[in-house]
């Protein structure tokens, strides 16, 4: 070491020339004659006792390892119709390609699922899903195999009508109030949560429109953020006091905006118009369902509507209460006819 040192540094160095001349440090060999000394010392290093040849071997040994462990269907010959029909051969582009086009009577194994494994379901997010439309859309989406996250705060929504699903894997239930935001990884968004009937909407109307409005503004933020297709359930109250019967989608509506019941109408309305011009300005995929009056199990016997408190009523051998004048008319559907159109005709699954 100590001559290497002596030998770069050259004569110009008065300490190197010392210890030259003292002849103690120096190599007992003369450095000129070296072999390759004209080499650095780094590439002489390398260059010495045939270690490139041995680099090189461990390189073939390595290569021949790498393509014996490929994938039998990938490495025991199908690339060859590939680069014979002048694509491009190699891991990547194998699994762009149809192999039984090339090939039809060899099976490609690489990249499928399993034969007898299910394919993955959906992850979905049902805010308001432990209430009464929520639970039973819930029902419906964990039966064909997605996975759920129901968000609710309780208010209208109960836990026992979602407490079958406790303990399923692919089931959760976060107890939160879509007025404040929250961040989860989905693929669709069902958005269902602000209480609906007359009686519980009416009960805190500034939360019923914060709720439409700020609830609905989180979700759409949080569809695009994450790129989820989100369905917002409106209602048929968006007509107000109609002037059309029965409504068609392009009608209008007849809204009194300062009612007792705008909070929930005006509130619904300004939710449709924040779900179309995220629809517009974000490119966001949205469906809006405007639900008509539903009745069916899990319903509140004070749930306040006309279906349950004619049953609750009659089952208590009471009068019916009928409102007005009794000359109203309401569109009726049962909750699985509406779960259903959510499943198969808004989101086509
Ligand atoms: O005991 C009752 C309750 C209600 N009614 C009348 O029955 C009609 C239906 O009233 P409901 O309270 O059941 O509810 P509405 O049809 O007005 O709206 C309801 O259904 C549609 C949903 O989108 C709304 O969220 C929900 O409020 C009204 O004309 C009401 O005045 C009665 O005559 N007696």
């Amino acid at each position: 070491m100590a001559s290497e040192l002596t030998y770069r540094g050259g004569a110009a160095s008065p300490s190197a020339g010392a210890a030259g001349a003292a002849g103690e440090y120096s190599s007992p060999k003369p450095a000129s004659s070296k072999p390759l000394a004209w080499l650095p010392r780094a590439a002489r290093y390398a260059a010495a006792e045939h270690r490139p040849l041995f680099a090189l071997v461990g390189m073939l040994v390595a290569a021949a390892i790498f393509c014996l462990a490929a994938p039998s269907g990938s490495g025991s010959g199908t690339a060859a119709p590939y680069s014979s029909s002048g694509r491009v051969s190699g891991a990547l582009t194998r699994f762009s390609v149809d192999p039984a086009a090339h090939n039809p009577g060899r099976q490609f194994v690489a990249g499928k699922v399993p034969l007898g494994l299910k394919r993955k379901g959906l992850r979905v997010l049902v805010t308001g899903g432990a209430g009464f439309v929520g639970s039973h859309l819930v029902d419906r989406l964990v039966a064909r195999g997605d996975s759920v996250i129901v968000v609710d705060n309780l208010f209208t929504g109960r836990k026992e009508n979602v407490m079958h699903h406790f303990g399923n894997p692919n089931f959760e239930m976060i107890r939160h109030d879509v007025v404040e935001p929250i961040l989860l990884e989905v693929d669709q968004i069902y958005h269902l949560a602000c209480p609906a009937s007359p009686v519980h909407y009416k009960y805190n109307p500034v939360k019923t429109i914060k709720t439409n409005v700020v609830g609905t503004l989180n979700m759409l933020g949080l569809a695009k953020r994450i790129g989820a297709r989100f369905l917002l359930t409106s209602t048929s109250e968006v007509y107000g006091d109609p002037l059309q019967h029965p409504q068609v989608e392009t009608y209008w509506g007849n809204v009194n905006p300062i009612g007792v019941r705008s909070c929930y109408d005006e509130g619904k309305r300004t939710a449709e118009t924040l779900t179309m011009d995220y629809h517009r300005g974000a490119n966001l995929e949205v469906r809006i369902a405007r639900i008509f009056n539903t009745y069916g199990p899990r319903m509140c016997i004070d749930d306040g509507r006309v279906v349950s408190n004619f049953v609750a009523q009659a089952l208590r051998k009471e009068p019916l209460t009928v409102y007005g004048d009794g000359k109203q008319t309401r569109s009726f559907q049962y909750v699985s006819d509406l779960v259903e159109s959510f499943t198969a005709k808004y989101l086509g699954c």
